[in-house]
């Protein structure tokens, strides 16, 4: 091995010589005078290069790659940024072909196809090298990164050294870093799909979708140069705490000058002021503390439906049908312009925003009526020259003819006059009409009963009746953070879109409604959605379900759908005990495939008092300082809560301490105290959950996707506390007992469910046929069962996740009992 680190560290000397070479060379580029605009660019580019060249100097790669074609046998080596002299490549841009072929490699298939001719490559080896400062510190053959299956028939990824010395530093403080040099083959698939591609990622906690999402801008921005600026990608994240989490990666992966906001910010720099509105975390506060939550609830979802879409849609399209004139414009007999006419021309600008269309119609009037008055005024021309010619020209020159020819030509003058009046007068009358209509204005009226009448007649009683009551709020201009879409959607019918991006990143996308995404949609290319439905702890207002924008707001074939499900952040008990929680929640999705790092066994402690749970706190939190942690974070259910654990600890004598109680705030100390719903998208060395008691954690889908993110925050350690009973989502069940079935349908329940060579049925499946398949849930069947659970949608879906988890045990045991 000795050997091998000798071999590699004369190669760096070698590379770190030549990056020397052309440091200097460039320098005395950069040095010189320039006469033009093109040398002075060619300067200012070879002081960049002098910039970066120095930057990677002393590490200038991370890997090597061995491999053949039909050229013969190749070494390269892998890194952040490219460096060539003379054509030769010194080190390979990882953003590159062959950078892909590093990161493809895996160790199991070793022939692969680069290149636009598809030309084969084999592989022979990958090579991590760590070097520090221009020494080689360690090289590992690396690329046995697969998934395997344990003695218990657990799936876990299967790291190489290289993998899991980056995955155990603890050395960063906690900023999100770049993994150019670990990006794993089922990442660096999504960073590298073609910038036209639209797709939606659903990947587990920690499964690295902002990292990718970030990668895959930098990579963007590289394979597509001449046509994506940087000014032409948006980037939405959660928070602004998650903003400067992000910081810091920026420079690193040169993805500098990108517009990255959250929504709420991104709508109130180019739309509305929305100040006044609360974001998503106050509103999220504002419902959940609220006795009318349920209303609140059924009033934001709806709002967030692609239905109110619809709902805008057919209103905006109904106030323009009624300003353009609806009979026909008579100025006089034979000067008509028919109202099928200005329909027709209407109708051709659907393309148009509403004030934009108006305006064409009212140019195509004037137009017409301009027309008219020629055409009107060569007619009279023309009919006076022949009165001229009859009355005048006839008579001998004085005075008769003088007064004939007067009154003529004042008779002219007045038809004219009364034509061009009537004109105006006609024309006034309905161009008034097609005044610009403010969004603002539009969207106040959207809530009266005779527009649901109108549009959405089958609208359940109760959310007609709460919609009408809301509408008297937002008659008052008294917002709700669901109201932002609809607004910026109106404005965008209306008065068009002002922006137009080659490329959207959403990040958190579960907490976006369908309506957001969908009029997100309108303003990019194409998008990377990236979202994991179970942490989607905003369910006020996001998706359950991908499926609910999927065939909606993409069309087919429009966009790729992609999974993650190995999990990188945390340690392989952490991550079970995560899955404990998915299980125990028959959670619908298939569990987190830990990597085999591994941790202590996450802590859950009971505690008599609330003052003992703080000195409990306390001595968590000093067994994680002498382990060195930089980041610790302690997760309460409310702000107040953070307040009073931030209180507690100070007097304990706890240093370094903050309590964040507002998305916009920056994480600065090392022990964090703050409200579980800010945390999203961050990571912490270790986790306290202060409070994991029945009371707080309910069996519920809300609090198990509460909880699941919760404890996914923990990079290395995980303490949990509680008063009086433990979540029963903690609970510790044998993997060999079935999962237990949700009181809402265990009643119904008419089969045995410990038996794992019979599937489940509840009472509702009785009549459904094919009785001894194992096919329930196929095409007609389910839509049978979906009827039947009609009146209880809720019931129907806790069934259809719980018999997911179901099968998956069924299997499992299956597999135990062949072995
Ligand atoms: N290939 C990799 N090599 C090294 N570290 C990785 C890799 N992929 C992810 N990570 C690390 O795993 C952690 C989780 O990544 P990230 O925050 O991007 O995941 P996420 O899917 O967005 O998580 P969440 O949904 O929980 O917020 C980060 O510390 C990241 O650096």
């Amino acid at each position: 091995m000795q050997d091998i680190v000798k071999k590699e560290q004369k190669r760096l000397d070698w590379t770190i010589s030549v990056i020397e070479e052309l440091i200097v060379d460039k320098k005395q580029k950069a040095k010189s005078i320039a006469n033009d605009v093109v040398e002075a660019q060619l300067i200012e580019y070879a002081k960049k290069e002098v910039k970066k060249l120095k930057d990677i100097q002393q590490n200038p790669y991370f890997g090597r790659l061995d491999f053949e074609d039909e050229f013969g046998a190749e070494t390269i080596y892998i890194g952040k940024k490219g460096v060539e002299r003379d054509g030769e490549l010194v080190v390979v841009d990882w953003r590159t072909d062959l950078g892909r072929l590093y990161n493809a490699y895996q160790g199991v298939q070793k022939t692969f196809r680069i290149g636009k001719d598809n030309r084969p490559v084999t592989i022979n080896g990958k090579r991590g090298i760590i070097i520090e400062d221009g020494k080689v510190m360690k090289v590992t053959e690396i690329g046995q990164t697969v998934i395997v299956e344990n003695e218990q028939g657990e799936k876990v990824k299967y790291m190489d050294d290289y993998l899991k010395e980056i995955l155990t530093n603890t050395e960063e403080a906690h900023r999100l870093r770049d993994i150019i040099a670990s990006i794993q083959a089922e990442q660096d698939e999504i960073i590298r799909l073609p910038l036209k591609d639209t797709v939606i990622v659903q990947g587990s906690a920690g499964s690295g979708k902002s990292t990718i999402a970030l990668h895959r801008i930098s990579y963007l921005l590289y394979q597509y140069h001449e046509q994506v600026k940087p000014r032409d990608i948006l980037i939405l994240a959660p928070n602004e705490i998650f903003l400067s989490y992000i910081k810091d990666i920026v420079p690193e992966i040169e993805i500098e000058g990108i517009e990255q906001r959250t929504f709420y910010e991104w709508a109130s720099t180019y739309f509305t002021d929305v100040n006044s509105i609360p974001d998503l975390h106050e509103q999220y506060i504002q419902v959940y503390s609220s006795t009318e939550k349920d209303n609140l609830i059924k009033i934001a979802k709806y709002k967030g439906s692609l239905r109110f879409k619809k709902l805008l849609d057919d209103f905006v399209e109904y106030i323009g049908n009624t300003m353009i004139p609806h009979g026909d414009l008579i100025i006089e007999s034979g000067v008509i312009l028919a109202k099928e006419e200005i329909h027709r021309f209407y109708k051709s600008k659907e393309h148009l925003p509403l004030n934009a269309r108006m305006k064409e119609v009212k140019d195509f009037i004037m137009s017409w009526s301009n027309g008219q008055i020629k055409k009107w005024k060569a007619q009279i021309e023309e009919e006076f020259e022949e009165a001229y010619r009859k009355w005048v020209v006839t008579l001998p020159e004085g005075e008769e003819r003088k007064t004939i020819y007067k009154a003529l030509e004042n008779a002219k003058e007045l038809r004219m006059k009364i034509f061009i009046e009537k004109m105006q007068h006609e024309i006034s009358l309905v161009v008034k009409k097609m005044e610009n209509i403010p969004a603002l204005l539009m969207y106040k009226s959207v809530f009266q009963k005779k527009v649901f009448d109108k549009f959405q007649p089958d609208i359940d009683e109760e959310l007609l009746s709460l919609l009408l009551k809301n509408g008297r709020d937002i008659k008052q201009e008294k917002f709700m953070y669901e109201d932002i879409a609809p607004l910026i959607y109106l404005d965008a019918k209306i008065n068009g879109k002002k922006l137009q991006y080659e490329h959207i990143f959403i990040d958190e996308a579960q907490d976006y409604s369908p309506f957001q995404l969908a009029i997100m949609k309108d303003y990019a290319k194409s998008m990377t959605i990236l979202g994991d439905i179970g942490q989607g702890i905003f369910s006020f207002y996001g998706i359950d379900r991908w499926e609910e924008i999927e065939s909606y707001v993409f069309k087919e074939k429009e966009y790729k759908r992609l999974h993650l499900q190995t999990s990188y952040r945390s340690t392989k008990q952490i991550m079970d005990m995560a899955n404990r929680v998915l299980l125990n929640s028959n959670y619908d999705f298939p569990l987190v495939i830990p990597v085999n790092r591994p941790g202590d066994i996450p802590s859950i402690k009971k505690v008599g008092s609330i003052g003992e749970l703080y000195d409990e706190i306390v001595n968590s939190i000093r067994l994680f300082e002498e382990k060195g942690y930089k980041k610790i974070a302690i997760l309460t259910m409310t702000k107040q809560g953070t307040v009073d654990t931030f209180d507690q600890l100070k007097r304990r004598n706890v240093t370094q301490i903050e309590a964040i109680t507002e998305g916009h705030q920056e994480l600065k100390e090392k022990i964090v105290i703050i409200p579980f719903y800010l945390v999203k998208g961050l990571e912490f060395d270790a986790v306290i959950i202060e409070d994991v008691s029945e009371e707080t954690f309910k069996d519920d889908t809300q609090h198990a996707k509460i909880l699941y993110m919760s404890i996914t925050r923990a990079h290395h350690d995980l303490h949990m506390f509680y008063r009086g009973d433990l979540s029963p989502l903690l609970e510790d069940r044998d993997p060999n007992e079935p999962p237990k079935p949700r009181k809402s349908f265990a009643d119904w329940l008419i089969t045995d469910i410990t038996d794992p060579y019979t599937e489940p049925r509840v009472e509702a499946m009785k009549m459904v046929k094919n009785e001894d398949t194992l096919r329930l849930f196929d095409d007609e069947e389910e839509e049978f069962v979906k009827e039947s659970f009609e009146d209880d949608r809720e019931r129907y879906y806790d069934f259809h996740a719980w018999l997911k988890v179901w099968r998956r045990w069924a299997e499992l045991r299956k597999k135990l009992e062949q072995k």
